[in-house]
């Protein structure tokens, strides 16, 4: 079944039902080194999960790892250009979760990220970023403990699908074509517009079946928090791209108010509702002119949407939602991209979820890592509904490969949020604990300990703080 790879002789096998992992005591778990660092924090992370699992369990429970290959050492096993061998995919999809280190994508040529390529070719539709703060991690910001949040990110579709042409290329000439004599005139909303002949083009399909799973596993996950945390914000830029991003917050509305009615409320319901609370006798009109900033210049025509809006909120869900029960409800909006940024930055407590698209979530979670202690903080997940692969948000640092001294925190917490989506929180909890003891210990790698005040010098190395965080299970 295999070309060059071997299973463990021991060990069980992880299935799915209903979307949910059944894990045996003693599962098989596929792990891809990685590029770069990758050779640095895998050994880390092994030991790290190892360590835990043998001391929460005492033997009864035990991972048996299954090295497989992709990138650059699968090349060197399967032959040139053999970046992501069949055996991986097949064992991926055989024993249903797996876990990785960073792989490397050149710019401007050569191959299609091989990371992207598995989330796709596993259908991991839901990127999952927490950026939570440990305590006494160093922080550019005043109060990093504030920002506690989980960017979802949709994972197969917007331009990560690599659907483009490069300049000057016959399909793009053609395109370019296409577009600036056939279908552009043809839309009158786009006026005299014309794509210049020397542009590459790029598609950026968003899907309301892509948009609608990865809300609804938002929402899901919103239903599991904490009261104070249930909240799930809708991240676009729908004032400029209205039919890729804008309709991604309309789906993600349409999907709240739907199948999650009893649920949620939206924000602007919620103003609707709390308005009628304070003043029972207000008309439907005072309330939309309450809801809608500027509504006494807006149209005879918008003004009635709005008041309609007003009223069906009102016909339809006073019964459920109103006289306050709407504070119990999770609260879904949405924000436009470039106002999250600063958002998470000035106001990091009013946010929980952020559920994104594909490109505002990559460049999100980069920044929100870096608001709780930086790359070497920022674990993920990849989940679909038959097969997850956990990794980490950041990329294979390559001017620090083989050196000994990354930080491996991000991959080994994507280890604690596998063993979470495993059902093993004993363990888990025991790793998160040794990180956080480690770090209010100063006991951290060198990008922590530059930051530190006073610096740490010298910081430990990568292996060094994977000892640090087993030795501190027992604390
Ligand atoms: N999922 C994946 O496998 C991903 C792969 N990539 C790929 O990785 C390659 C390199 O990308 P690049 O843009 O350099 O981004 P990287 O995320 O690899 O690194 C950028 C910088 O972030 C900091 N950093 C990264 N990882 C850590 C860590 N574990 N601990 C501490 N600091 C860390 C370092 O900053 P400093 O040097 O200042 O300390 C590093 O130089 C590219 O080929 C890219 O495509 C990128 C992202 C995700
Ligand atoms: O695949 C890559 O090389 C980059 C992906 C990335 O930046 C991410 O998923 O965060
Ligand atoms: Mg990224």
């Amino acid at each position: 079944m295999y070309e060059k790879i071997k299973p463990p002789t021991t060990g069980s096998k992880i299935t799915f039902q209903d979307g949910k992992p059944i894990v045996p005591d003693d599962p098989i778990i596929p792990f891809i080194r990685g590029d770069g660092t990758g050779v640095d924090i895998w050994p880390a992370t092994e030991k790290v999960i190892n360590a835990a699992v043998e001391t929460a369990y005492g033997g009864k429970r035990k991972i048996n790892w299954f090295r497989i290959f992709a990138g650059d050492e699968a090349c060197e096993v399967y032959g040139t250009y053999q970046y992501l061998p069949q055996d991986t995919l097949t064992a991926i999809s055989e024993y249903g979760i797996a876990i990785k280190g960073p792989l490397t994508t050149p710019i401007g040529g050569g191959i299609r990220s091989l990371n992207v390529a598995l989330r796709q070719i596993f259908e991991l539709y839901a990127c999952v970023r927490p950026c939570r703060y440990y305590q006494g991690t160093p922080s550019p910001h005043k109060n990093p403990d504030k920002l506690d949040v989980i960017v979802y990110r949709e994972n197969t579709e917007d331009i990560y699908l690599g659907i483009e042409w490069r300049e000057g290329t016959e399909i793009a000439d053609k395109l370019i074509h296409y577009l600036n004599e056939t279908l552009i005139p043809a839309t009158p909303e786009h006026g005299k517009k014309q794509i210049r002949l020397d542009s590459g083009i790029g598609v950026k399909p968003i899907s309301k079946t892509g948009s609608q799973r990865l809300v609804r596993r938002a929402i899901e996950h919103a239903l599991r928090l904490p009261k104070h945390k249930q909240k799930v914000t809708l991240v676009h830029k729908g004032n400029i791209m209205k039919y890729t991003e804008g309709a991604f917050r309309d789906w993600g509305y349409e999907l709240a108010t739907s199948e999650f009615r009893d649920e949620c409320v939206t924000e602007r319901e919620s103003w609707i509702l709390s308005n009628k609370e304070k003043n029972p006798d207000l008309t439907i009109e005072e309330n939309a002119q309450q809801v809608e900033p500027g509504y006494n210049a807006l149209t005879a025509e918008k003004k009635a949407e709005i008041c309609a809006e007003v009223k069906e909120v009102l016909d339809q869900i006073w019964a459920t939602h109103g006289e306050g029960k709407w504070k119990d409800k999770i609260m879904v909006d949405d924000r436009i991209a470039d106002s999250i940024f600063q958002q998470i930055q000035t106001r990091p407590d009013e946010y929980s979820i952020l559920a994104t698209m594909n490109l505002n979530g990559d460049y999100l979670s980069d920044a929100a890592a870096a608001i709780v202690g930086g790359l070497g903080m920022g674990p993920g997940a990849n989940i679909g509904d038959t097969c997850a692969i956990f990794e980490a948000t950041h990329g294979t640092a390559p001017k620090h490969a083989g050196l000994d001294r990354i930080n491996p925190g991000s991959v080994i917490l994507s280890g604690v949020m596998m063993l979470e989506y495993m059902g093993w929180q004993e363990a888990a909890d025991l790793i998160k604990k040794g990180i956080g003891a480690a770090i209010s210990n100063r006991e951290v790698t060198y990008d922590l300990a530059r930051l530190m005040d006073p610096p740490v010098s010298p910081p430990l190395k990568c292996s060094e703080f994977a000892q640090a965080i087993i030795n501190h299970f027992k604390d």
